[in-house]
């Protein structure tokens, strides 16, 4: 998989180089690129902002600058791209969406700033590929430059090769709708708490029983929207006696 990053912060892209991805980069399984929005400036200021038409607060980032950086970005790799542009205002990420974006070729981050990006740069490249507007989460950041640090390394970890144990991405959390539950190490006791019995009985069915129903505590406790959305059979009756 391609993946391009264009932004006027490159160094916040810096720790896709580092550790899980950083590996999955030095063996081929990922390309990523990171591009200076700037670099496409012509003025002496490289300005990439101005005032927005009908006011309000902040600065917009201007069309044209993001038009020449996205033609010559898309142009460098014939590969079918999609168009990830976060946004407060976006569709919101999920798992789901994570491993749907794991299928593509092709990724094409364009990171805003200020109050986002001139909206004709979306509507422009949505006539011609795939365009996704994308939140990460209920809260309003700075730039997209941290949301697409989550989405690239939420999709990377699920491309073959790229995490050391297949099992966990197939296992982890959302997998089967609802969250994981606790997890325990060595010691047996540390300061006072022990380890749960159960997961040092080697019972295997009273362990996969106990994590089932503790995954599905915390579901209930944390996430009760997750329990509405699961499919009518996905609860068994063990399941509905907890
Ligand atoms: N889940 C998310 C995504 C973002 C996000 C993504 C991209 C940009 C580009 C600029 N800003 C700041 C900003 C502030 C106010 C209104 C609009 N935008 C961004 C914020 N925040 N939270």
């Amino acid at each position: 998989m391609r993946i391009d990053v264009v932004t006027i912060f490159p160094g916040y892209l810096a720790p896709l180089r580092e550790a899980l991805l950083g590996r999955a980069v030095g063996t081929g399984l990922l390309d990523i690129a990171v591009h200076d929005l700037r670099d496409w400036t012509h003025d002496v200021h490289q300005a990439v902002d101005d005032a927005p038409y009908g006011g309000g607060p902040g600065m917009v980032m201007r069309p044209h600058v993001w038009g020449e950086a996205l033609d010559d970005v898309l142009a460098a790799d014939p590969r079918p791209a999609r168009l990830v542009v976060p946004t407060p205002a976006g569709r919101p990420f999920t798992q789901a969406a994570a491993h749907a974006y794991a299928a593509q070729e092709r990724l094409v981050f364009a990171c805003g700033r200020y109050e986002g990006i001139d909206q004709r740069v979306v509507d422009h490249y949505a006539a011609s590929m795939p365009v996704d507007e994308i939140s990460i989460g209920d809260y309003v950041l700075v730039g997209g430059e941290v949301a697409v640090l989550v989405v690239v390394e939420a999709v990377a970890r699920l491309l073959p090769g790229v995490l050391g144990n297949p099992r966990s991405a197939a296992e982890d959390s959302f997998s089967d709708g609802l969250l994981e539950g606790p997890a325990y190490t060595r010691p047996e006791v540390w300061r006072g708490h022990a380890v749960p019995e159960v997961l040092r009985s080697g019972n295997h069915g009273a362990i996969a029983r106990w994590r089932r129903d503790r995954a599905l505590e915390r579901t209930a406790e944390r996430r009760p929207d997750l329990i509405a959305a699961l499919p009518p059979d996905a609860l068994d009756e063990a399941d509905r006696a907890l």
